[in-house]
């Protein structure tokens, strides 16, 4: 067994919650193991004028965390599962994903209780295709506006009157107690999750199978079959922000599992909706299905345009 725990973090403070909360969880389990956090600025967080779409996509949060797996400087990364490319680097394993939080998305505004009770052409902040598509499937006349940097800066940006209501997942606001920002909650039907929304992934070397076992305590494996399929629905479709695309699964009874998912255009007039179960040892085969269903119902000439771009 190990007796030090080198745990890799970006630096914003969602991203050292969930570091600190997975060791100490670490901690509890396993009071003989010295753990401790290395925070690492990444790509992403740096370049924050430029849509992320733009810069190179997601896998930007989490490259130079996987580097340090890698090289040996840390054991294990903690990461939003959301952030994560449908592909991890070789040599490196989803060492556990934790129980999921609150998967919707949340509605954010100092002036308005809803959606619905939006003004005409108010403009909604979010860099998220995904949410923006959906967003004016259901409301044509707003106007969405591009939004990034951590929760804090969007929550500023918000403050600060450059928007009427800004869209945020809820897991990352209720992880950082920030519960009374949001005004209402958008039913996961109307605004369908990214794949892993809400879900901790604990990253860690294939081959590193001390401290793969020392976390295996944080595993659940019923999140697992959910997220596997949710993950194979990224893979098909893209992989990456830059698809206005979403998947929600949740366990189903005994051994079963229920998908929703959609594919749209970016300005959620085409918007392709399915939806399907399967026993969840079937979860990637789950996930490839919804995906072709939707990429034949007009998804795939929605991402070929988009590529042109
Ligand atoms: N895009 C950044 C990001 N990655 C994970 C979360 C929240 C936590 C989660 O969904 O697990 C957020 C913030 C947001 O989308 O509002």
């Amino acid at each position: 067994m190990k007796n030090r725990i080198v745990i890799a973090t970006r630096e914003s403070l969602l991203a050292l919650w969930q570091a600190r909360y997975v060791a100490g969880k670490i901690k509890e389990a396993h009071p003989e193991i010295d753990v401790e956090l290395l925070p690492v600025t990444t790509k992403g967080d740096q370049i924050l004028d430029r849509p992320l779409v733009e810069i190179g996509g997601k896998g930007l949060f989490i490259k130079e965390l996987e580097v340090m797996l890698l090289e040996g400087q840390a054991d294990l990364a903690v990461h939003s599962l959301k952030d994560m490319t449908a592909e991890l680097a070789d040599g490196l394993t989803l060492a556990a994903v934790t129980a999921r939080e609150d998967p919707r998305d949340a509605f954010v505004s100092g002036k308005y209780a809803s959606l619905d009770e939006l003004p005409q052409h108010a403009v909604v902040g979010t860099s998220s295709l995904r949410r923006q598509a959906q967003l004016l499937h259901y409301r044509p006349d707003l106007t969405v506006k591009s939004l990034r940097g951590n929760v804090q800066t969007r929550l500023r940006h918000l403050d600060e009157g450059e928007y009427d209501a800004v869209i945020l997942a809820a897991a990352g606001l209720k992880r950082l107690g920030l519960d009374r920002r949001i005004k209402s909650y958008i039913d996961t039907n109307d605004s369908i999750p990214a794949a892993g929304q809400g879900v901790m992934a604990i990253e860690a070397r294939t081959d590193d199978a001390d401290t793969l076992e020392a976390v295996s305590f944080l595993h659940n494996a019923n999140i697992a079959y959910c997220i596997r399929a949710e993950r194979a629905f990224l893979a098909k479709v893209g992989g990456d922000c830059k698809v206005p695309a979403g998947i929600f699964v949740v366990p189903d009874g005994r051994k079963k599992i229920v998908a929703k998912a959609f594919i749209a255009s970016p300005d959620g007039k085409e918007l392709y909706r399915g939806e399907d179960g399967a026993s969840d040892a079937e979860a990637e085969a789950l996930g490839e299905r919804l995906a072709e269903k939707l990429l034949n119902a007009g998804g795939r000439e929605i991402l070929k345009n988009l590529q042109k771009i």
